[in-house]
């Protein structure tokens, strides 16, 4: 089976609101695609529509080319962290899979090798009333590694977990993507994919903002700033202004230069033979890069808030 998910112009309405609103992505083998938005964008009501949980009033959504429902053994296809807390709490970890396992014809020997994949331990024994979020979110993903599947889907792994927990759901995100799998995450914040994301959907209020690589959002919003110290801030700011740059000056030693790559700032003082001391190219962090990218939508929802 391919490993991709695909939404076509799917779209969910609940009474007034409209949760998921024409949304097409793809989400393609070998990569993390981080699904981000703010509460309430539609997120999970997509997921849940991903896996025929929901159904959509609109649009298709496709896990290795074929809808949810006429996948024969759904697990083998994908697997899914949606609500950590959903195991009944009077089950033992190792059961609740073994349970799992049986239903959906797959041998018993997985359920050991995915306990010991998360690192369980003793725990998978005890019952899962007892577990911390921690370990629960351990056993959500136990299960949905249990088929093998080719594509995974994690809701709000990283939620409410410990710095240890996040390092450790980062790297398994990486390596299950490493090992050619797709991998849809979401969070509503940027930073939490930051390090673990290839690809990113950003959606706002059920629609699509930004469907991009996260090297070429970061590009995009780094843009061509540069940072300069020199000691002729004057006649470095009017040679940079010639040829087409647009300058600021920061403080006495300090520009910014928006307009011309690092390369060009260098070579143009050089020539000129200004002294620098200090050029450097801006990189955008991921959160600046998502910032700009919703600044319109959040100046739209802050009239909005006004207004009512
Ligand atoms: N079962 C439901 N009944 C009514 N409204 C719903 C239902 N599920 C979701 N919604 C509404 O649909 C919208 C999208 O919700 P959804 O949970 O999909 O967003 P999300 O991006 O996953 O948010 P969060 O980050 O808070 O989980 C919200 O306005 C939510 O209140």
């Amino acid at each position: 089976m391919e490993a991709t998910i695909e939404a076509r112009g799917l779209r969910k309405r609940y009474g007034s609101t409209l949760a998921v609103d024409d949304l097409s992505f793809t989400v393609a083998a070998g990569q993390v695609t981080g699904f981000v938005g703010p509460n309430g964008a539609g997120k999970s009501t997509t997921m849940r529509m991903i896996l025929g949980l929901d159904a959509p009033d609109g649009g298709t959504a496709l896990v290795g080319g074929r809808p949810y429902h006429s996948l024969r053994t759904p697990l083998r296809a994908v697997g899914a962290l949606l609500d950590a807390g959903a195991v009944h709490p009077g089950r033992r970890a190792r059961d609740h899979l073994l349970w799992m396992a049986h239903s959906n014809g797959l041998p018993r020997r997985r359920v050991d090798e995915v306990i010991e994949q998360v690192g369980m331990g003793p725990a998978a024994r005890r019952r899962a009333g007892g577990f911390s979020l921690g370990m629960r979110q351990r056993l959500g993903i136990a299960a949905a590694l249990l088929g093998d599947p080719p594509v995974l889907l994690f809701d709000e792994p990283v939620n409410g977990l410990d710095p240890e927990g996040i390092r450790w759901i980062r790297g398994l995100l990486r390596s299950l993507a490493a090992q050619g799998r797709a991998v849809l995450v979401s969070s509503h914040l940027m930073g939490e994919l930051e390090g673990s994301a290839d690809h990113l959907v950003v959606v706002g209020r059920g629609r699509l903002i930004a469907d991009t690589s996260v090297a070429a959002l970061l590009a995009t919003a780094s843009g061509d700033r540069v940072a300069l110290r020199t000691t002729n801030r004057a006649e470095a700011m009017a040679a940079l202004a010639n040829a087409g740059a647009t300058v600021a000056a920061i403080d006495a030693e300090t520009v910014t230069v928006s307009g011309l790559p690092a390369q060009r700032v260098v070579a143009l003082l050089t020539e000129r033979g200004l002294p620098f001391s200090e050029v450097v190219a801006h990189r955008a962090s991921l959160e600046e890069a998502y910032m700009e990218l919703t600044r319109d939508a959040a100046e739209f929802h802050t009239t909005v808030g006004q207004e009512a």
